[in-house]
């Protein structure tokens, strides 16, 4: 394992959309929860399978919730509980709770990455989504950012939300572009169970763009990022070359990480897990000496097939099929034969050298190709 993710649970405010884990900050046990992050680092750390760890991704929730005084604490636990000298370092922010103290806290312990939370550059669409920062915010924290030397930013935007149209899009990625970051997402807005934009969709409430709408940004979305010389490499992510989220590549690659804190999920020595949610569950073991597991799974070598494909499938430049033989000792076209044929017929796949990947059409049905890869 070369990779470590931490979870910070926290947040300032709800937005409409969320679904991740986190619960509203006040009140909260925050430097309870701390102290059971370093335990859980102790207890989880394995130093013969990890000399040093190459990417260590803090998210959330909003890490940059935390007071100075927090941050502080997690930083130094981090350095101290976790070999990591010299790869990547993201934390992720929102452009409201992100202060020049903060900042200057997050670069001494060595953060090199930020991931802003920003989701779209017009002020009317930000309240409406249930977002406590304006666009001004973005432009302050970006600015203060890269006056302390951060030059490794990425944004978040999502897309397709409730009453946006196409030119509102092009206008938010215009914006978003004009600040010549070297890493981009764009996310399509998802409506997930228990959110309230769930419950203002079942009651008929919430206005979305319509599939052809949501197509069209997706693929402005590709064009603009294209013209800046962004490249993309992933289904949602665009970067110049060398900025790609190296963290977020091993998910991708299907290799395995550490996670830790309420709700992470890792992937450990053939284990894939999941932490406990609520923080009283995710603690309690922890002040037992034991860990906070709540779900287990040893992927069987079926699972991993499937798995290699559709995370290895999210990448623009697809699968390496000689990557696969070598690590499975199996032909990848022969496993998946069907799909491969059935998807390359229908133009959502193709085969490029050594590698099998979404055509560009495929990229608009993603979901729909990696279900394809589903062994029976
Ligand atoms: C879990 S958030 C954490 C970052 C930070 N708390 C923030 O919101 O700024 C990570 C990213 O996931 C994306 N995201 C969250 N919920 C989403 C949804 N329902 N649909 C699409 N994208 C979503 C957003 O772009 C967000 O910035
Ligand atoms: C949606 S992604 C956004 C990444 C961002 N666009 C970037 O380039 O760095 C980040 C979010 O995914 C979730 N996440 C990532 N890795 C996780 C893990 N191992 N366990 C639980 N949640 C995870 C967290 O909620 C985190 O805030
Ligand atoms: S999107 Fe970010 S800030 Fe908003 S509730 Fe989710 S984790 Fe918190």
């Amino acid at each position: 394992m070369k990779a470590a993710y931490i979870h910070i649970p926290f947040c300032e405010h709800i937005c409409y959309y969320c679904d991740f884990n986190k619960f509203f900050l006040q009140g909260q046990p925050v430097d309870e929860y701390l102290q059971s992050l370093f335990q859980e680092f102790k207890m989880t750390f394995d130093p013969t399978a990890t000399k040093e760890l190459e990417t260590i991704f803090v998210g959330g929730g909003t890490p940059t919730a935390l007071n100075e005084r927090q941050l502080e604490i997690l930083c130094k636990g981090i350095r101290e509980n976790l070999p990591f000298t010299k790869g990547e370092f993201t934390f992720e922010a929102n452009p409201g709770d992100l202060t020049k103290e903060k900042l200057k806290i997050l670069a001494h312990y060595g953060v090199n990455r930020l991931s802003f939370g920003v989701q779209s550059f017009n002020n009317d669409l930000l309240e409406k989504i249930g977002r406590s920062h304006r666009v001004q915010d973005v432009y302050r924290s970006i600015e203060q950012a890269q006056e302390l030397g951060f030059e490794n930013i990425s944004i978040d935007l999502i897309y397709a939300l409730p009453q946006q149209t196409l030119a509102d899009f092009r206008d938010t990625l215009q914006k978003a572009l004009e600040l010549n970051l070297p890493h981009y997402s764009g996310y399509s807005l998802i409506v997930e169970p228990k959110t309230i934009f769930y419950n203002l969709m079942r009651k008929g409430k919430l206005p979305l763009p319509s599939e052809d709408e949501e197509a069209d940004m997706y693929r402005v979305l590709m064009e603009e990022m294209e013209k800046k010389g962004l490249q993309q490499y992933e289904i949602s992510n665009f970067s110049r070359p060398g900025y790609e989220s190296k963290h977020n590549l091993i998910y991708w690659n299907n290799e395995e990480y550490y996670g830790f804190g309420a709700g992470a999920h890792g992937y450990i020595n053939g284990v894939r897990y999941s932490n406990a949610g609520p923080l009283k569950k995710y603690m309690e073991p922890i002040s037992e000496g034991e860990r906070p597991v709540f779900t287990e799974n040893s992927p069987t070598k079926k699972e991993m097939l499937e798995e290699e494909m559709f995370l290895g499938l999210r990448k623009i430049k697809g699968v390496s099929v000689s990557h696969f033989q070598n690590k499975f000792t199996l032909d990848p076209y022969q496993v998946f034969q069907p799909a491969i044929k059935n998807m390359t017929e229908r133009g959502l796949l193709e085969i490029q050298h050594d590698h099998i990947r979404l055509t560009e059409k495929g990229r608009f049905l993603g979901n729909e190709v990696f279900q394809a890869f589903l062994l029976s």
